[in-house]
């Protein structure tokens, strides 16, 4: 019998955008390897891989158990949460940074205070979005649930797709209806949904022309330029042809967010907390197969940008130099 949804679409923000689904599968189903090879997103689902933290992660077993330590709990004024990088950000130690508002806050805060905002947040209030990589901070309970993860499954997955180190697992419990604005990692991720709903909205790759990241000097590096919210055709007029995969994920499902795939993730509004754990992954060792995938494109791009820069130091002779050098001739 299917399940009712436990979710209907009045919870999802409203965007221009053309969406197929992202494919759901069942663990033990050969076309999941089939797709995480070809670096295309699956849901997995049915799977053991963070059957703990489905089990056991409500918002007060975490009050409870995830430690006392002060953890990172970012702070927005809206309900975008941008990443940004502070190396980049012009300070007084930084004298190379540039000049940038940031749209975020990052703070340390006790489990209990930040479920105390939670509770007792109003429109007007900062939003609050709790983001603590999985360390020696967390309660042993979590610790326990997390050596607990299906690390079998998990671990098959990482050598048999040649994908690098686990770097990091995050545990992000999100006020509902933050959003995590379109960007890309270069790490691969296996975004596990532990409590409520997240909608994820995918794009290849190769939309990169269509998504208008800021530039690599940039703090917002890696960022899509275009607010979902309301586009701006003026200056990012090929957002239009953005050809977007989006699902919904639930508690037990883990999506595979391929390395270098723009992603953009909402906690559904009207949703009540939620809680994900991901695991990111370094990249593999790779050899450059022709043609090259769309992914390797987009990584010379940011070396071409990041030598052009250290060499002109200007990034507004960027431009100038690439097109006398492809207008006419490569182009
Ligand atoms: C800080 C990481 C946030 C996460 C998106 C989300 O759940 O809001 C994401 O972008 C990722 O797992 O790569
Ligand atoms: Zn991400």
């Amino acid at each position: 019998m299917c399940e009712e949804k436990q979710w209907n679409s009045t919870q999802l923000r409203r965007y221009d955008l053309e969406l197929e689904q992202i494919p759901r599968l069942y663990y033990t189903d050969p076309k999941v390897d089939e797709l995480i090879s070809l670096n295309k997103p699956v849901v997995i689902t049915g799977s053991n891989i963070i059957k703990t933290a489905k089990a056991n992660w409500t918002p007060e077993y975490l009050e409870q158990n995830i430690g006392n330590a002060g953890h990172t709990v970012m702070l927005s004024k809206t309900h975008k949460f941008k990443y940004f990088d502070e190396s980049k950000v012009l300070n007084k130690n930084n004298p190379h940074g540039i000049e940038f508002t940031p749209p975020t806050r990052k703070t340390k805060m006790k489990i209990g205070e930040f479920m105390r905002k939670l509770r007792e947040w109003k429109p007007g209030n900062d939003r609050l979005y709790l983001q603590q990589p999985l360390n020696n901070t967390i309660g042993d309970l979590l610790v326990r649930d997390f050596i607990n993860f299906d690390w079998e499954y998990i671990n098959n997955k990482q050598s048999k797709h040649n994908w690098g180190p686990l770097t990091s697992n995050l545990i992000l419990i999100s006020q509902e209806g933050n959003v995590t604005p379109c960007h890309y990692d270069e790490q691969q991720n296996f975004f596990g949904q532990a409590y409520g709903y997240k909608r994820c909205i995918l794009f290849p790759p190769s939309d990169f022309e269509c998504l208008y990241p800021h530039p690599v000097y940039h703090p917002h590096d890696r960022q899509s330029m275009v607010d979902f919210d309301k586009p701006d055709y003026t200056r990012f007029p090929r957002f239009k042809f953005a050809k977007g995969y989006e699902t919904v994920v639930e508690p037990g499902d883990v999506l595979y967010i391929p390395i270098y795939w723009w992603h953009h993730i909402e906690s559904l509004m009207r949703g009540g907390p939620t809680i994900s754990v991901n695991f990111w992954y370094k990249v593999g060792p790779t050899s450059l197969e022709y043609p090259l995938k769309d992914h390797q494109k987009v990584s010379i791009t940011r070396n071409v940008e990041k030598m052009l820069l250290e060499v002109l130091q200007d990034p507004k002779e960027v431009g100038p130099l690439l097109r006398s050098m492809v207008l006419g001739r490569y182009t």
